[in-house]
């Protein structure tokens, strides 16, 4: 963003900003798009600007949400990780279908994003777990993601004991423990405006073998 933009979005902050959105042509593409969004989220100074709600569905149909951090995205999909044996992993291998949301609110920006899961190869699992620090790969180890604790102490007794048991050696990767990869086949990209009259850009793909978008808006 140039500094003029950087103004402006704090002069209107919660009257919509006066960032344009792009207009459609031969080239669109929701990644990309994304890719600048993500661009000017970060040089915004947003807290978090990957942390994004993922919302899963249980077989029931009640659906739930959670923030995660969203750790690398591309044409493939927008890949988080976490542990295999949460209640959001057992919800995602029941049902794949999933739906992301991030807001930048200094930007007046949001993103939604619908589609479905497959899990990130061990290879890219491990390589993910091995550039995090040495408490988080014992704290992934020690939690018992989503289960109750069974005694007050519990977490912090578990930690004890792997930290001893890894004590002087490297802390491998879990294999309970690794990415899932969200493959869009809708967006929404959501600019503020005033009077309400926001931009609502979206993207829409029936079809997850090609990158063949179709391209409309929507009524804010
Ligand atoms: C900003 C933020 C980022 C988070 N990032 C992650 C993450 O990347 N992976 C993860 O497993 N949990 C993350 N958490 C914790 C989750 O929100 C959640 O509590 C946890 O994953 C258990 O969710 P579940 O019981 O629905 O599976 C994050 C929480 C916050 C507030
Ligand atoms: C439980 C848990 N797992 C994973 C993450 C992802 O972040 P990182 O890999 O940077 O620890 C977070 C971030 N808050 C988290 O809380």
């Amino acid at each position: 963003m140039t500094f003029l933009e950087k103004i402006r979005c704090l002069f209107t902050f919660g009257q919509g900003v006066a960032l344009s959105l792009p207009e459609f042509d031969d080239a669109s593409d929701p990644i990309a798009l994304f890719d600048t969004w993500f661009n000017d989220a970060n040089k915004s100074g947003i807290l978090l600007p990957e942390a994004v709600s993922v919302s899963t569905c249980s077989k029931d149909g009640q659906p739930s949400s959670r923030m995660v951090l969203m750790k690398s995205f591309d044409e493939r999909g927008f890949v988080f990780y976490t542990n295999y044996g949460s209640r959001k992993s057992h919800e995602l291998e029941d049902n794949q279908k999933v739906a992301l949301l991030l807001h930048w609110n200094v930007l007046q920006r949001q993103v939604r994003i619908e589609g479905t899961v497959e899990k990130t190869t061990l290879e890219e699992s491990a390589n993910y777990f091995n550039s995090r620090d040495r408490g988080s790969k014992v704290g992934a180890w020690a939690s018992k993601q989503s289960q109750q604790l069974t005694h007050p102490n519990e977490l912090k007794e578990r930690v004890k004991q792997f930290e001893q048991e890894f004590s002087g050696k490297d802390v491998p990767h879990p294999e309970f423990w690794g990415g899932w990869r969200v493959k869009p086949h809708y967006m929404e990209f959501w600019q503020g405006r005033t009077s309400r009259l926001h931009d609502r850009l979206c993207f829409e793909k029936n079809d997850q073998t090609n990158n063949d978008w179709q391209t409309f808006k929507l009524h804010p």
